[in-house]
């Protein structure tokens, strides 16, 4: 099989290191191996260790002391000092051959939509690193629950997903936090919003003159089949194991396996501690 990479990208504080270690637990709890990748050079300490992490080439905190830059600026500065020593990247991701990495990015929505930072690693990992890839795209529960903030949720994530052009799954995290404002029957309507609809509730709280935006907007997300989102609860293992399914779906995983040799499995057999 080739190498497997999940990218897990979104704005700041949605909940994507947080989905990074329940992914890689829930993997490992079902016997598989996975292994993370910190792309974020102002990552906070993680439950799970980083088999490769940024940190070891640049890190934020280096470059603002250093350079004078803002948090922003720094982090420009790094993924293009990422960019212009990709050697480094490929010498460490090298040693995980037909592996599974799970990539957790940082929350500067610049790096998806402004700059193409994210579309040249993106590119590097796909046609030089022979990698099967899928974006997930988190955005927060509580935010999108608002309709004219989901408008502009839903167009970062359309954004996203044209800049990469890479296989795209939109997840809408922290569920938990809204399941007892929104009853079950409405939260449907939010994972699988009809268009014409959330216009309709965008109308009624903006003013008259971006009624046809509102339309416009909401039937070009509905084209780009983008209205669309697996719910997420970090700490429910079910909703965690749903999504890696949708995962493995896009990247193939299960059918890039090597069927095994009888020969092989016994061997596994003999290794097992009974
Ligand atoms: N209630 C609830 N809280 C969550 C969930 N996922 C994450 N959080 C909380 O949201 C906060 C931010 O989570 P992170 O995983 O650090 O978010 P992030 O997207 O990696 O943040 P940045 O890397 O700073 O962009 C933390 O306090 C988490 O505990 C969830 O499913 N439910
Ligand atoms: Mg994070």
């Amino acid at each position: 099989m080739s190498r497997v990479g999940v990218l897990v990208l979104g704005p700041a504080g949605v909940g994507k290191s947080t989905f990074c270690s329940a992914l890689i637990s829930h993997i490992q709890s079902i016997g598989r191996r996975a292994h993370i990748v910190n792309l974020d050079p102002a990552a906070e300490p993680s439950e799970y260790e980083f088999s490769v992490d940024i940190r070891d080439l640049i890190s934020l905190k280096d470059v603002m002391e250093e350079m004078e830059y803002g948090p922003n600026g720094g982090l420009v500065y790094c993924f293009e000092f990422l960019l212009n020593n990709l050697d480094w990247l490929d010498e460490e991701i090298g040693d995980y051959e037909e592996e599974y990495l799970i990539f957790d990015c940082p929350g500067q929505i610049e790096l998806y939509t402004h700059i193409p930072v994210l579309p040249a690693l993106v590119k590097h990992l796909r046609n030089t690193l022979n990698f099967s890839l899928c974006a997930t795209y988190l955005l927060e529960a509580p935010f999108v629950i608002d309709r004219p903030k989901f408008f502009s949720g839903v167009l970062s994530a359309m954004s996203a997903m044209i800049l990469l052009e890479t296989p795209h799954i939109n997840i809408l995290s922290k569920m938990d936090t809204i399941t007892d404002e929104v009853p079950k029957r409405e939260l449907k309507r939010y994972l699988n919003p009809d268009p014409l609809l959330m216009a309709h509730e965008a109308n009624e709280r903006t003013n008259p003159k971006f009624h046809e935006l509102n339309k416009s907007i909401a039937m070009l997300t509905d084209d780009f089949g983008m209205v669309q989102f697996l719910p997420l609860e970090a700490k429910n293992p079910d909703s965690v194991a749903t999504i890696l399914s949708y995962i493995d779906d896009v990247t193939q995983w299960a059918e890039a396996q090597e069927p095994k040799e009888p020969k092989d499995e016994l061997e596994e057999l003999d290794a097992a501690d009974f």
